[in-house]
C-alpha cells in the first residue's frame, strides 16, 4: 500500500521550497495553501509573511513565482491582489495523482503518523430500560468515530458502559425473587426470544415492582439491603441480575441489529464491571488528597463548579452511606483503561447533558496522576435529538419515543420511497425490502452524521427520506447510479489517461477526489465525523455537474476520454462507497 501525497501537499511543499529561496530569512513559512473558486489553490502566507519582515508582500510574491519550477504540477501561477499567489495545477498532476489512489481499497489515505491506542465509549444503554433517541446518537457517532479512527491506524478498543448497576437493581431483584417466574419464556430456557418479548418482559417488571416498592415500605426496605448483597456479590442475588442484563442484551441486540451495526459481546463492560475497583479508587482518592471528607461524603472540589448559591458543587465519589455512584464508576473505568489496556486517547460519546459531570471525572483522574502527562480524555459531546416543532422529542403522551419505533418508521417511509423508483431500475420484491432497510437506516444514521455532533438536530423522517438536498439517500442514488454507468460499460475497464486535456467538471470532481485523505485525517483528529457526510455531498454534487457536462458513454467519445471519464466515476464511487460504510451506511449497487 502506499500513501500518496496529495496535490494540495505537493503544492504546498513546492511554494514552501521558493518561499525559503527567496526568503531565506522567512525559515520553514506556511504558504497557507487554500482551495479556491479563482483557480485550483490560492496561496495567502506571503501576506503575512512580509507584514512580519516589512517587505512588500507582492514584491515577495513575484520572487516566489520566479523560482518556482514545477512544470510537472503547477500549469499556472499568478500574483494576484495586496499579494496573494493564484495556482492552477496541470490536468496530467491531478490525473496521475488520483491513479495512484485508484491502486487500492485505501485510495491513497495514509495511516496517521502518530497513532495510538484510542478507548472509545459509546452505544451505552441502560438495563432494563427502553433504548431512547439519545442511545442513538451515541451508537452512531461512536460507530462511525470507531471506524474512522481505525482506517486511519489507530488501534481501537471499544467499550459500551451500559448502565447495569446501581439501586434500582435492587428492587428488581427483589421483586424477581418474590415472583420467581416473572422472567420466564413460555416453552422453556432455550426458546429463542426476540427484542420485542425481552423489552415487554423487562417493562411489564418494571412497572410492577416499581408499584410495590411506592406502596409497600417493608419491600422497599428489602429492596434496599437486596442492593447491598447484589453490590457485596452474593450469589443468588447475582445470578437474578444476570437474568435482567442477559435479558436486556436479547433487547440491546436485536436494536444494533436494526440499526445494522455490530456490538460485539466482550466491548460490552457495563458500570458493573468497575465494582470491585470502587473501594480502591475511593481509597487513592482520599489518600491523595484529592477527595476529601464533607458530611460523611467523599468529594472532589473544583473552584469553577459553583452551584446557583455561589458555594463549590463536589464530584461525589463515595455518598455518606457508603454507597459509590456513577462518577466512582467512571473512575474507575478510566484507571482500567489507562493501566490495563494502555489507552493513549479516552474518548466518550456522551450527551452534552453530561458535560460537568465528565469535566469533574476528568480534572479528579488529573488530579489523582492516572491520566500521567500524555493521556487525553475527551468528551464527544452531543446535542439533543428535537422533534419537528424543535421541542425535545416525546410522543403526544409526553412519553419518550421508542426508538424501535422510529426506526421501523424510517424503513417503512425508505421503502415507500425506493418502491417508486423501483420500476425504472427493475428491481425485485425483496430487493425492495432490502434497500428499503439500508435507505431508511442510512437515512437516519446519516441525519444524524451531518450536523456537527454538539448541536441540536431535529428528527424530521420527511426530511430525512428526501431525495434532494444533503441526505445520505441522495447520495445512495449518486452511488446506485455510477454502478449503473459501470454495468453498461460492460467489459471496458477504467484507464487513468494523464495525456488528456480535462474539461473543468472533470477537473473539478478530481481535485475534490482528492482531498478525501486529508478530510479523513481532520476528522479524526478533530471528532468531527459531519465534515466527511459533508465531503461526501459535495463529491455527489461535483458527480452531478460532471454528468451534466460530461457523457460517459458516447459516440462523440474517443476510447481514451472513455476509458478516462469510466476512471473517474470508478474512483467517485469507490470514495463514496469508502465515505458511507466509515458513517455506517449502505451503499446498494442497484436502487
Ligand atoms: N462512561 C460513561 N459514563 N458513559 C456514558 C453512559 C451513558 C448512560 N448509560 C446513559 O444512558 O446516560
Amino acid at each position: 500500500m502506499a500513501s500518496v501525497t496529495s496535490l494540495a501537499a505537493s503544492v504546498n511543499q513546492r511554494v514552501a521550497d521558493a518561499l525559503s529561496a527567496a526568503l531565506p530569512e522567512a525559515g520553514s513559512a506556511d504558504p497557507l495553501l487554500r482551495r479556491s473558486d479563482r483557480a485550483d489553490f490560492q496561496a495567502n502566507g506571503m501576506l503575512a509573511l512580509a507584514k512580519k519582515l516589512k517587505g512588500n508582500p507582492r514584491e515577495l510574491a513575484g520572487k516566489v513565482v520566479d523560482g518556482l519550477e514545477a512544470p510537472d504540477l503547477i500549469k499556472e501561477i499568478e500574483v494576484s491582489g495586496p499579494g496573494f499567489l493564484n495556482i492552477t495545477l496541470t490536468d496530467e498532476a491531478i490525473i496521475k495523482t488520483l491513479a495512484a489512489r485508484a491502486v487500492d481499497d485505501r485510495l491513497g489515505v495514509p495511516y496517521a503518523a502518530e497513532s495510538g491506542t484510542t478507548v472509545i465509549d459509546f452505544a451505552q444503554p441502560n438495563v432494563a430500560k427502553e433504548m431512547h433517541v439519545g442511545h442513538l446518537r451515541s451508537a452512531v457517532i461512536g460507530a462511525a468515530m470507531s471506524e474512522i479512527l481505525e482506517f486511519t491506524g489507530e488501534k481501537v478498543i471499544r467499550r459500551h458502559h451500559i448502565g447495569d448497576w446501581g439501586t434500582q437493581f435492587g428492587m428488581l431483584i427483589q421483586y424477581l425473587i418474590e415472583h420467581p417466574h416473572e422472567l420466564d419464556h413460555k416453552g422453556g430456557t432455550d426458546v429463542e426470544v426476540s427484542g420485542e418479548e425481552a423489552i415487554s418482559n423487562l417493562n411489564r417488571l418494571y412497572k410492577a415492582s416499581r408499584a410495590v416498592f411506592d406502596s409497600d415500605p417493608e419491600f422497599k426496605e428489602r429492596a434496599r439491603q437486596r442492593v447491598v448483597e447484589l453490590q457485596a456479590g452474593d450469589e443468588e442475588t447475582r445470578a437474578l441480575w444476570q437474568r435482567f442484563v442477559d435479558e436486556s442484551k436479547i433487547y440491546f441486540y436485536s436494536v444494533f441489529n436494526k440499526l445494522d451495526m455490530e456490538i460485539r459481546d466482550p466491548d460490552i463492560v457495563g458500570e458493573s464491571g468497575y465494582n470491585d475497583m470502587l473501594a480502591e479508587t475511593c481509597r487513592l482518592l482520599e489518600e491523595s488528597g484529592v477527595a476529601v471528607r464533607s458530611e460523611g461524603a467523599l468529594c472532589v472540589f473544583f473552584d469553577d463548579v459553583k452551584g446557583p448559591d455561589g458555594n463549590q458543587v463536589p464530584l461525589i465519589v463515595q455518598k455518606s452511606n457508603g454507597g459509590y455512584g456513577y462518577a466512582a464508576t467512571d473512575l474507575s473505568a478510566i484507571r482500567d483503561r489507562v493501566q490495563n489496556l494502555g489507552a493513549d486517547t479516552l474518548l466518550y460519546v456522551v450527551d452534552v447533558r453530561q458535560s460537568l459531570h465528565f469535566k469533574m471525572v476528568f480534572e479528579t483522574a488529573r488530579r489523582a496522576g492516572w491520566l500521567g502527562d500524555k493521556v487525553e480524555a475527551v468528551q464527544l459531546a452531543f446535542g439533543t435529538v428535537l422533534g419537528k416543532d424543535g421541542k425535545p422529542f416525546k410522543t403526544r403522551e409526553g412519553e419518550t419515543v421508542r426508538l424501535v419505533d422510529l426506526l421501523d418508521e424510517a424503513v417503512e417511509r425508505a421503502t415507500t420511497v425506493v418502491r417508486e423508483k423501483a420500476g425504472k431500475v427493475g428491481l425485485t420484491e425483496a430487493e425492495i425490502v432490502e434497500n428499503g432497510q439500508y435507505v431508511g437506516i442510512g437515512a437516519v444514521k446519516y441525519a444524524d452524521l451531518s450536523t456537527s455532533a454538539v448541536r441540536d438536530y431535529k428528527f424530521d423522517l420527511d426530511q430525512m427520506v428526501s431525495l434532494n438536498g444533503d441526505t445520505s439517500v441522495y447520495l445512495q442514488y449518486a452511488y446506485a447510479r455510477v454502478q449503473s454507468i459501470l454495468r453498461k460499460a460492460g467489459d471496458a475497464k477504467p484507464v487513468a489517461h494523464p495525456e488528456l486535456a480535462l474539461a473543468p467538471a472533470e477537473r473539478a470532481l478530481g481535485l475534490h477526489l482528492d482531498q478525501f485523505a486529508e478530510v479523513l485525517s481532520e476528522v479524526a483528529a478533530a471528532y468531527e465525523p459531519h465534515k466527511l457526510a459533508a465531503y461526501l455531498y459535495q463529491l455527489a454534487s461535483h458527480l452531478t455537474t460532471f454528468y451534466d457536462h460530461c457523457q460517459v458513454i458516447s459516440d462523440q467519445n474517443t476510447t481514451e476520454v472513455f476509458e478516462n471519464r469510466l476512471f473517474l466515476v470508478d474512483l467517485t464511487a469507490r470514495t463514496l462507497h469508502k465515505g458511507m460504510a466509515l458513517l455506517g451506511i449502505r451503499t446498494p449497487g442497484r436502487l
